[in-house]
């Protein structure tokens, strides 16, 4: 039996992948093959000697220490796109939520006390203070242009606005989905002073931490709005509060709200709520499910964020699946350990990206476990095992 230890609230219908005969899935489970997981944070968390696998179901990984996953051969996987629409979505409310005003206003009507008569009398004595403005001909600017930000420059440009995006790492693919109204920006500074809202569509790494900050913030207009539904940090709080403050910036969205941003009027603060959806629970939970049972029956790896995608069809019923560090002559020396215990190769492949290293091979007869032991200590071999059909 495999043993599944999930670490956050998992939608059953993803969990409902991993059939019963095969696999016990609980949130106590002391050796797990896999750890499925979504914002827990992993970092202070010991690696259990027995993990394979890492299922995060979602597309942020900044709560999984990739790095010591990496050196301890252990493919991280998320799901690509597979919450897209639950963002763009929120993104398209937080345009309408800060335009109009909406979330004072609420505060603002809900604060009304007196007889039916009277209130009436407030609102519409109150409105005047929560007049907006629309969204046709106003510009964003969208930072990142993978799965979210994709899809949030597109219905952007249906709704009649002006779109800036800049992505340094743009794939072609991503390139050819995007409408080709929106407008290439070279770099996030250069776009500031044009956008009358900012989106933060990328992962939280060094090279976006304080993609806003006390220095560039000023180059907004006075009434722009920022929103972050990506991650906090990327965003420096304390400069875009500290612009509201002093009347220099218009709004902030943020999914990650703290203490700074509670206090800072014209903050709309949310509760991590890009991703929550049914459907996108649902369809993450059954992306990583899928991509985690086919690692753990199969060996092929599709959609990890630190290991290389790598599929090869069962050429036969013995299979072994090695990681190793990405260094000459490893491939060379597992395949003499295979010919001196005789056994055939069927079919072999083998990838690498950054420092790891990844081998399938189907031999023709099964694997004694000497040989198993034989490959777990040549100098550089992270993990080696058997994969019986
Ligand atoms: N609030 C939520 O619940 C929620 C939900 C989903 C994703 N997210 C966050 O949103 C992020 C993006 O998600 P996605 O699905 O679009 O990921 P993605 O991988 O499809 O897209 C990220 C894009 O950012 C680009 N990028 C990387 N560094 C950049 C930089 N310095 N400047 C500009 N672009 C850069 C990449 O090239 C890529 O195209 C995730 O990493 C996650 O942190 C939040
Ligand atoms: O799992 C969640 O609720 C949030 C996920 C989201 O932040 C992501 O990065 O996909």
């Amino acid at each position: 039996m495999y043993q599944i230890l999930t670490l956050n609230n998992i939608s059953a219908v993803g969990l409902e992948k991993f059939p019963t005969d095969l696999y016990q899935i609980s949130d106590d489970v002391a050796s797990p093959d896999a750890i499925i997981l979504r914002s827990f944070k992993m970092h202070d968390m010991p690696i259990p000697a027995s993990l394979k696998a890492v299922g995060r179901a979602g597309a942020g990984v900044n709560n999984i220490p990739l790095d010591a996953m990496s050196k301890a051969g252990i493919p991280v996987f998320n799901a690509p796109g597979a919450n897209a629409n639950a963002v763009k979505e929120l993104v398209i409310a937080s345009l309408f939520l800060s335009a109009r005003n909406i979330s004072e206003a609420i505060k603002y009507t809900e604060g009304l006390q007196g007889e039916d008569a009277e209130l009436g009398k407030l609102v519409e004595a109150g409105k005047k203070k929560y007049a907006g403005f629309e969204l046709p001909g106003r510009t964003i600017g969208v930072v990142g242009l993978g799965a979210i930000g994709r899809m949030v420059a597109n219905t952007c440009v249906n709704l009649g606005m002006n779109v800036v995006g800049f992505d340094p790492g743009l794939t072609v693919d991503g390139a050819w989905q995007l409408s080709a109204q929106i407008e290439r920006a070279n770099s996030v500074d250069e776009m500031l002073s044009k956008v009358d809202f900012l989106t933060v569509h990328v992962p939280l790494i060094d090279a976006t931490r304080d993609l806003i900050n006390a220095d560039n913030v000023q180059k907004m207009k006075p009434t722009a709005v920022v929103i972050n539904l990506a991650r906090g940090g990327i965003i420096n709080d304390a400069a875009v509060c500290d612009a509201i403050d002093a009347g220099k910036l218009g709004c902030y969205v943020t999914d990650f709200p703290n203490n700074r941003t509670k206090q800072t009027p014209k903050v709309i603060g949310l509760p991590h709520l890009g991703a929550s959806t049914g459907e996108a629970e649902d369809n993450c939970a059954v992306m990583v499910a899928n991509q985690v049972r086919d690692y753990l029956e199969t060996g092929n790896i599709t959609n990890s964020v630190n290991f290389p995608n790598v599929s090869m069809p069962r050429g036969t019923d013995h299979r072994l699946v090695v990681c190793n560090q990405n260094v000459p002559n490893m491939v060379g020396q597992i395949s003499t350990i295979l010919a001196d215990a005789n056994l055939n190769i069927n079919d072999m492949i083998n990838q690498s990206r950054g420092d790891v290293a990844y081998t399938i091979v189907d031999v023709d007869s099964a694997i004694p476990s000497d040989v198993i032991s034989t490959i777990k200590q040549l100098d550089g071999v992270m993990i080696a095992r058997t994969i019986q059909a």
